[in-house]
């Protein structure tokens, strides 16, 4: 009787199996990859392949998209599949958001082997978990109280008005208990070669929780990018009026989410 695999030579050879985390082959719920330009933080203009993973603890009323958080849609592609698609997309730099990129198992892996292969990883994450994944760029985004699924908000958002009551009241809950966890968010960006913390402001209150936020996390203000809530334009023009000066005042950068000037709120841009 044969007690182990037989080698080319004849030779039993006693190995040790690959655990089998290394074997399985790690599958995730993707809901668009594309190519596109950075539109927000520090490498705004970069050519970039986004891999967009679908699903996310937590659903913020504004969700720019809830194709990814409140209605995720999705197809399973493996790990090795994204890695090669990025190197296929011939541009240097990928983004991995979502969703929320880092709630997915093997997320470790995939981060690393699209690192490995020598392209530039840019995370984009609410921050809110943190497994042992490194970035070249941590790009956060901290949500505040001011990203709460009240039913107040959720009532005027177009897309949204199919969720029944009951599970808007348990997203109100969920999102409030995990929206804020600093030791997360400073952990990330101790384990990554480069970070920015982005904040959405939607009004005068958000923008004075921010700072506080900023006062909790130690930032510096040149870690700190001030997004204005908004899917137009006109929107985004609105609030930049206010949220300009403030920015400067305080050293905080102005990211103007550039991708809605470029494209509009489309999916795959
Ligand atoms: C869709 S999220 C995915 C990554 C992660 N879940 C997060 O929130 O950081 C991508 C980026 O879009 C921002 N975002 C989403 N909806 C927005 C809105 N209505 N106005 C401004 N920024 C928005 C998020 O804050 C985040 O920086
Ligand atoms: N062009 C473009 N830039 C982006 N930067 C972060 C994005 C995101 O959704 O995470 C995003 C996006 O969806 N499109
Ligand atoms: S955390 Fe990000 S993906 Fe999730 S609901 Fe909020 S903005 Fe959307
Ligand atoms: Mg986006």
């Amino acid at each position: 009787m044969q007690s182990g695999p037989i080698s080319a030579r004849g030779v039993t050879a006693f190995e040790p199996a690959e655990p089998p985390a290394r074997t399985e082959q790690l599958k995730f719920p993707v809901s668009e990859i594309f190519n596109s330009r950075q539109g927000e933080g520090k490498l705004t203009g970069v050519p970039s392949h986004f891999i967009r993973l679908a699903g996310c603890n937590l659903r913020c009323w504004f969700c720019d998209t809830p194709y990814a958080s409140w209605n995720p849609q999705s197809e399973s592609y493996s790990l090795d599949d994204l890695v090669q698609g990025a190197i296929d997309s011939t541009l240097q730099h990928v983004v991995l958001t979502g969703g929320e990129p880092l709630m997915f198992r093997g997320i470790e892996r995939l981060t690393e082997k699209i690192r490995r292969v020598g392209l530039h990883l840019t995370i984009e994450t609410a921050g809110t978990l943190a497994p042992n994944v490194v970035a070249d760029l941590m790009s956060l985004s901290p949500k505040r109280f001011g990203s709460q699924p009240t039913i107040e908000k959720v009532e005027q958002v177009p897309h949204l008005q199919e969720i029944p009551l009951p599970t808007i009241e348990r997203w109100q809950t969920l999102h409030e208990s995990r929206r804020w966890k600093p030791q997360a968010i400073q952990k990330l960006i101790a384990d990554s070669f480069d970070s920015q913390v982005k904040f959405v402001v939607d009004n005068h209150a958000e923008a004075a929780d921010v700072e506080q936020a900023v006062s909790e996390l130690q930032l510096a203000a040149d870690q700190v990018w001030i997004m204005p809530q908004g899917v137009t334009a006109e929107g985004l023009e609105e609030h930049a009026r206010w949220i300009r000066p403030w920015c400067e005042a305080l050293g905080f950068h102005f990211c103007d989410r550039q991708q809605i000037h470029w494209y509009g709120n489309r999916p795959g841009t």
